[in-house]
């Protein structure tokens, strides 16, 4: 474990009308504690998780536009609009980690090409690989322990079958003990993680939920074993 909280600092002055701080759940940070090695931010789309892991990163010292500390390239619109207003505890602090952000990770390829690291990468130009290969060449090659490692979206790109091959990756590191992973999803395959900590953001504040209660889990259960009747349901007055 490295970073075990997070905290929104001078709330009564910051700005509740604008972006971020009208996002409800980073509203209402106040004071967050990671107890485990893994944790999910699991949610409705635009409950702000994406926001909060940028900021995390960039308090970190990661390129906000995805990487690790020495990975330096621009993509538009990358900034960090909270880093600077809050504060993380670490015990003890981590210097090596990656941030990878599924939106961006083509500019990352790009990048990596441009500073001739293909090497580092399983040695073919990420943009040689398809979109889940080249992702999990960086989890096989980059993803060595000793670190922390803020995903967004992982799942992105990855078949179910990938899906579940990365969660042997987070065991295998989990089980090392010096890594640490707070993953932003929508995958209830990702989610089904052992000793995981789940953290929700639909709500007015951050609280953990148990991995049965999450809409990911329900609604792919529901799906999966009533599809007709559910397609039913949707598809009705239309
Ligand atoms: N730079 C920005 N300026 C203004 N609003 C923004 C900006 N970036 C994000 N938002 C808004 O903030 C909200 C939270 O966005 P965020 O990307 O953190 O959500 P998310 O929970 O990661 O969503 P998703 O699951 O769709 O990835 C959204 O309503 C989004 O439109």
């Amino acid at each position: 474990m490295f970073l075990k909280r997070i905290e929104l600092q001078g709330d009564r002055t910051l700005p509740f009308h604008t972006y971020p701080f009208s996002i409800p759940a980073i509203k209402n940070i106040g004071q967050l504690d990671l107890t485990n090695k893994v944790t999910f931010f699991v949610g409705e789309n635009g409950t702000g998780k994406s926001t909060l892991l940028e900021a995390i990163a960039d308090k970190a010292g990661f390129n906000t536009a995805g990487g690790g500390r020495n990975n330096y390239y621009d993509v538009p619109a990358s900034e960090s609009a909270l880093g600077d207003y809050i504060r993380l505890s670490w015990m003890p602090k981590a210097t090596n980690g990656f941030f990878l952000r599924a939106e961006s990770f083509y500019n990352f390829a790009t990048h990596i090409d441009s500073v001739g690291a293909q090497g580092a990468y399983g040695g073919r130009s990420l943009h040689h690989q398809s979109h889940g290969e080249s992702f999990f060449s960086l989890f096989l090659n980059r993803f060595k322990g000793n670190a922390i490692y803020l995903l967004d979206e992982p799942e992105a790109a990855l078949s179910p079958q990938r899906q579940l091959s990365l969660l042997r990756i987070l065991h295998d590191l989990e089980v090392a003990g010096d890594s640490q992973f707070i993953i932003a999803t929508h995958s209830p395959i990702l989610l089904g993680y052992p000793n995981a900590v789940i953290l929700s953001f639909d709500d007015e504040k951050i609280q953990e939920i148990d991995y049965e209660m999450t809409e990911h889990y329900q609604i792919t259960s529901y799906f999966l074993q009533h599809r007709k009747k559910f397609l039913q349901e949707i598809f009705r007055d239309s």
